[in-house]
């Protein structure tokens, strides 16, 4: 099985062979990482040209020569010829991890259907199995979780600085924690009742700062 984890690619080489649409799904989930992207392919769909004007990135108009992944951190081999992704494969160094994204057995990493909203990131993988079924998990959760459900995650991370912050206490903390998962605070939240939320979210809070001072 692979192994899922969350990556900081921030300065991160990663390099991208191929310019079509396999190659462009990859280029768009690589959007505010902060790597340094670069692409290389004789030719690239339109959208994907719009993107790169549109972003900090590179496009290397030319087929893939070994030299291309010398830097690399990451690389995924998309182009339409196996053999050019065998030799992708064969040119990298040990510690450079590589996507075929014709090859999942020759691959270090796959890309899973991923859901975001806001700092919400819902990643959803077969195991290369079926990315189609990913998809369409994908599409149902979109439907369960709507746009705004990142506004409701930043309350939660706001609150629980507050929360970590300003009570000592181990147990307290968790419980009021806890109580933040309360569905009111995302009812609140998407019915825009925010000084409403805000209160109810002291209401929590003060109590337990009081006792944790009694505790202390
Ligand atoms: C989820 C998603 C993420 C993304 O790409 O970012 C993704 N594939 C998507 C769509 C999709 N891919 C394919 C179809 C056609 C239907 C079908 O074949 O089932 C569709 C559906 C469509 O396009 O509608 C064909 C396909 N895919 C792979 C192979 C090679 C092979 O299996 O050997 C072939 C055959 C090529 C051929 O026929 O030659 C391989 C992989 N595709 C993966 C991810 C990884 C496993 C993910 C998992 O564990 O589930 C893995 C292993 C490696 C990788 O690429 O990361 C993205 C949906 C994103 C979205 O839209 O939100
Ligand atoms: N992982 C997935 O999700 C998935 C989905 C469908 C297909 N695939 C696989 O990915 C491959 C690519 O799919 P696509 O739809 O993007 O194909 P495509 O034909 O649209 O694009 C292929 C790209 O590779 C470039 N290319 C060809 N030879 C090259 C070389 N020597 N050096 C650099 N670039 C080169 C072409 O210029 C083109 O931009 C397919 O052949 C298939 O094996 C994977």
């Amino acid at each position: 099985m692979y192994y899922p984890m969350m990556m900081k690619l921030e300065g991160k080489k990663v390099v991208i062979i191929g310019g079509g649409r396999v190659a462009f799904q990859k280029l768009k989930g690589l959007e505010n990482t902060k790597a340094k992207i670069t692409v290389v392919s004789p030719t690239i769909i339109p959208e994907m040209e719009e993107w790169l004007n549109e972003h900090d990135a590179i496009w290397i108009q030319k087929e893939f020569e070994p030299s291309d992944i010398e830097q690399a951190d990451l690389i995924f081999a998309t182009t339409n010829d196996p053999k050019v992704n065998q030799a992708i494969g064969l040119h990298k160094k040990g510690h450079q991890l590589l996507l075929r994204a014709d090859h999942p057995k020759e691959s270090d990493f796959i890309t899973p259907a991923v859901v975001q909203r806001g700092k919400l990131t819902i990643s959803i993988s077969t195991d290369g199995a079926s990315p189609g079924l990913s998809k369409k998990i994908k599409k149902e959760l979109e439907q369960q979780f709507d746009e705004n459900f990142g506004e409701y995650v930043q309350f939660l991370e706001d609150a629980r600085r507050v929360v970590l912050k300003q009570i000592g206490d181990a147990s307290l903390r968790k419980s009021i924690l806890t109580r933040l998962l309360d569905p009111v605070f995302y009812e609140l939240t998407m019915e825009r009742k925010l000084k409403k939320r805000d209160h109810l979210l002291m209401d929590l809070i003060k109590p337990a700062i009081n006792d944790d001072k009694n505790i202390m």
